[in-house]
C-alpha cells in the first residue's frame, strides 16, 4: 500500500467511522446481517466470525436472529471498533457479540475454530479480496459456510433507482448509506455472479448461491469449505492441533496392557491409557502420569515410538504421542477412567479400537517408530499416511 492509499483508508475507516455508523445504524443493514448469519446456516451455541464488523450493526443482527450464536466481530480499525464496543452495552444482543482488532488477511484464529464467516460490506474494500477469503476459509471448520454481502456490478445505472430515491423522506438514513456505498464502490470495487465465482473457487471454496438483494444494488454470495476427503486437503505444514495427548502401551512378557475407556473421547473403546497434556507439560510426563491416573501403575522403561496426527471433518485436531514401556510398577487396577485389560499381543481387539490403530500399532509393536496421518469423520477413518521407520540402534 502506498501513501496515499494508506490516507485514503485512514479517512474512511478512522474518519470516517463516526458518520458510517450513523448511517449503517438502522434496520435494513441489521436485517441484512442477521439474512447473512441465516444462509450460513449456523445454529444456536455454535461461533461465527463477522469479519470487517465496523460498527456492529451486522453482528448485533446476527445474534439477535439466532439466540445462542456466538459471534466474534472483528475489525482492523481502533475506531470502528471503539464504536463497536460503546453500541455492544446498550444493544440487547450485545453480550453475546465479542469485539476484536485484527487483520482479514491475517488472521490469528485456529485452523477449523469457526462454524461461518460473514462479510457485510467488506469484500469490496479489502485490498486482496482472495486472501481474505482464503484466510475465512482456512478459519472454517469443513463443510461450514461464508456468506458476503457486498455492493452489486450494475452496468449504466443512475446513482440509486427511482423505487429506492422515493423512500429519501421515511427513511433517509438506509437510502443515504446506500448512496455512500454506490460511491464508494465505484472507487473500490463492485460484485457479481462471475467475481464471487473466480474469488471463491480461488481461496478454494465451493459456491452455494450468488444471489441479487436491495433492489439490484447488493448481491449475496455464499459458498462452503469442501468436506476433506484426501490428505492434502489439509496443509500439514500449518496444522496446529486442538488438543496434544499421548497413549502408552505397556508390552511385557508377550502381553500388552490395554484399557477400555470409560469416558473421553473414544469412550466404550479399546485404547492405551492417555489423554492430553496438562498446560506445561511434557509428553513424556503426560504419559506417564495418564498411566498413573488410568490405572495406579507406573510405567518403567519408557520409549518414544513417534507420533499421530488427527484431523477431524468437524474441525477437531488431536496429535498423539505414542509411547511404549517395558514394565511397570504395582497392579493394573480399574478407575473411574479405565478398566485395565492385560491382552496377549497375539489377540488385540482391532475390531474394537479406533480404526488406526491396526494400521500402527503392530508396526511399533515391531520395535518400528511411527509417523502418522489420519483424517477422521467422527468415528470413520476417511484416509490416512503412515510412515514407518527402524529406529537407530
Ligand atoms: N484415532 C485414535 N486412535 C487412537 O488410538 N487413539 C486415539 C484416537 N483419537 C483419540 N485417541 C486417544 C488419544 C488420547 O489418549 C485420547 C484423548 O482423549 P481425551 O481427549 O478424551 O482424553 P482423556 O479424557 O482420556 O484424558 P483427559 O485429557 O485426562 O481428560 O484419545
Amino acid at each position: 500500500m502506498n501513501a496515499a492509499e494508506r490516507l485514503g483508508q485512514f479517512v474512511l475507516f478512522e474518519l470516517g467511522a463516526l458518520p458510517y455508523a450513523f448511517l449503517t445504524s438502522q434496520p435494513t443493514w441489521r436485517t441484512h446481517g442477521a439474512r447473512l448469519a441465516e444462509l450460513t446456516g449456523v445454529r444456536s451455541g455454535q461461533r461465527l466470525l463477522d469479519v470487517g464488523c465496523g460498527p456492529g450493526e451486522s453482528a448485533f443482527g446476527m445474534a439477535e436472529r439466532i439466540p445462542g450464536l456466538r459471534v466474534t466481530g472483528l475489525d482492523f480499525s481502533q475506531t470502528m471498533l471503539r464504536i463497536a464496543q460503546a453500541r455492544k452495552r446498550f444493544d440487547p444482543a450485545g453480550a453475546s457479540v465479542e469485539l476484536t482488532q485484527g487483520d482479514a488477511l491475517n488472521l490469528s484464529f485456529a485452523d477449523g475454530s469457526f462454524d461461518a464467516v460473514t462479510g457485510h460490506s467488506f469484500l469490496y474494500l479489502v485490498p486482496n479480496a482472495i486472501r481474505a477469503l482464503s484466510e475465512a476459509r482456512r478459519v472454517m471448520r469443513p463443510g461450514a459456510r461464508c456468506a458476503f454481502l457486498e455492493p452489486a456490478q450494475i452496468p449504466n445505472s443512475p446513482l440509486l433507482p427511482a423505487s429506492m430515491r422515493a423512500q429519501t423522506l421515511r427513511d433517509p438514513r438506509f437510502v443515504a448509506s446506500m448512496a455512500l456505498w454506490r460511491v464508494v464502490s465505484r472507487r473500490y470495487g463492485r460484485f457479481d455472479v462471475d467475481r464471487f465465482e473466480r474469488a471463491f473457487a480461488a481461496a478454494g471454496l465451493r459456491p452455494i448461491e450468488i444471489t441479487p438483494t436491495l433492489e439490484g444494488l447488493g448481491v449475496f454470495g455464499v459458498a462452503e469449505r469442501p468436506k476433506l476427503a484426501a490428505l492434502d486437503d489439509v496443509d500439514w505444514t500449518r496444522w496446529t492441533p486442538t488438543d496434544k495427548a499421548t497413549l502408552l502401551f505397556v508390552v511385557r512378557d508377550g502381553q500388552i496392557l490395554l484399557i477400555r475407556k470409560k469416558r473421553g473421547l473414544g469412550a466404550g473403546k479399546v485404547n492405551g491409557p492417555g489423554g492430553r497434556l496438562e498446560p506445561g507439560e511434557s509428553a513424556r510426563a503426560c504419559a506417564i502420569r495418564e498411566v498413573q491416573e488410568e490405572l495406579r501403575v507406573t510405567p518403567t522403561g519408557v520409549t518414544d515410538m513417534g507420533r499421530l496426527r488427527f484431523q477431524f471433518q468437524d474441525g477437531y485436531a488431536l496429535e498423539a504421542q505414542v509411547f511404549r514401556a517395558d514394565g511397570c510398577i504395582g497392579t493394573a487396577t480399574e478407575t473411574d477412567e479405565a478398566v485395565p485389560l492385560w491382552t496377549p499381543i497375539d489377540a488385540i481387539p482391532y475390531s474394537e479400537m479406533w480404526a488406526d490403530d491396526a494400521l500402527w500399532l503392530p508396526r511399533m509393536l515391531e520395535g518400528k517408530r511411527i509417523d502418522g496421518k489420519f483424517i477422521f469423520d467422527g468415528d470413520a477413518m476417511l484416509v490416512h499416511a503412515l510412515d514407518v521407520r527402524t529406529p537407530l540402534a
